[in-house]
């Protein structure tokens, strides 16, 4: 049963020297709980696909319906995760997660409580108090990601959330997001460059293609894959029989998109 309906979505840009068809025709659909990844070329639409996603733009043409409604950015709760994470370095930690409610007069003593619960799941507890410019761009990148979780919304959009860290904390935060995103039964969305990321956190994954963008190819992730957490799906053989058959569908001359080292490694 679908929850999110991509249908026809075309979408435009112009300026006053150029035109641009940034998607065109795009239709998919993602369940409830589903985790699904965008994968595909440096300008093919992913991130326009997510602002569309998120209400912050209208389609040109096609609809975008959350349980087979035409979707009304102000009913539903979405959560955005960048690559960079926008604390605000003259509040603290625990300042920094409770800005959404704050700004909306939601916050209650519930919601603090709720944060520190969530720094705690985090391991962030001892640094509640402390300023962003204190912390690693890991531990910063988990408050950021309390942050988004602490207004509990419906849909999560993450683009590009792990792109800035070293590899080793990029796999830790990848456990730790699939980890709370299957304890909050969240339904996600993952825009990555990033093949390897893409088959360990995704249920299914969507190859893009540029100018204009458009869906190439869906694959869903086999079962086994999902049941494990990223870490360890890394190291099952499936995964990489579905890495390479990623890898081979793409046109390595238009698609700008990079094997993660530990797959080589792998092979070797
Ligand atoms: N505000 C804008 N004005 C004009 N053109 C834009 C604007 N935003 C994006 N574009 C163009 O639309 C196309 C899709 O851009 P988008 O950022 O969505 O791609 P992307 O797949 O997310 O790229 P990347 O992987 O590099 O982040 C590109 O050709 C881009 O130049």
């Amino acid at each position: 049963m679908s929850y999110l309906t991509l249908d026809g979505v075309s979408h435009y840009y112009f300026s006053k020297k150029q035109y641009t068809e940034a998607l065109q025709n795009i239709s998919f659909s993602v369940k409830k709980n589903e985790f699904v990844s965008l994968l595909g070329p440096s300008g093919c639409g992913k991130s326009t696909l997510l602002s569309l996603i998120s209400g912050m733009l209208q389609p040109a043409e096609g609809d975008i319906l959350v349980d087979g409604e035409k979707m009304d950015g102000s009913d539903l709760e979405i959560g955005y995760m960048l690559q960079q994470d926008y604390l605000f370095p003259w509040k603290s930690i625990i300042d920094n997660v409770l800005i959404g409610p704050r700004i909306r007069k939601r916050q209650t003593n519930d919601l603090k409580q709720r944060a520190i619960t969530l720094l705690e799941e985090v391991g962030l507890e001892n640094v509640a108090a402390k300023y962003p410019n204190e912390l690693s761009g890991g531990m910063r990148q988990r408050a950021a990601l309390i942050r988004t979780l602490i207004t509990e919304p419906e849909i999560l959009l993450l683009d590009e959330p792990f792109s800035a860290l070293d590899f080793q904390t990029k796999l830790k935060l990848e456990v730790l997001v699939a980890d709370l995103l299957k304890a909050y039964q969240k339904t996600a969305i993952l825009v990555t460059h990033d093949i390897g990321e893409a088959i360990s956190m995704s249920d299914r994954i969507i190859l893009m293609s540029s100018h204009p963008g458009a869906i190439e190819k869906i694959y869903e992730v086999p079962v086994e894959l999902r049941d494990e957490s990223p870490f360890l799906a890394r190291k099952h053989p499936k995964y990489s029989r579905l890495f390479d058959k990623i890898w081979a569908d793409l046109d390595q001359e238009k698609h700008s998109v990079i094997p993660q080292e530990e797959n080589a490694y792998e092979r070797s």
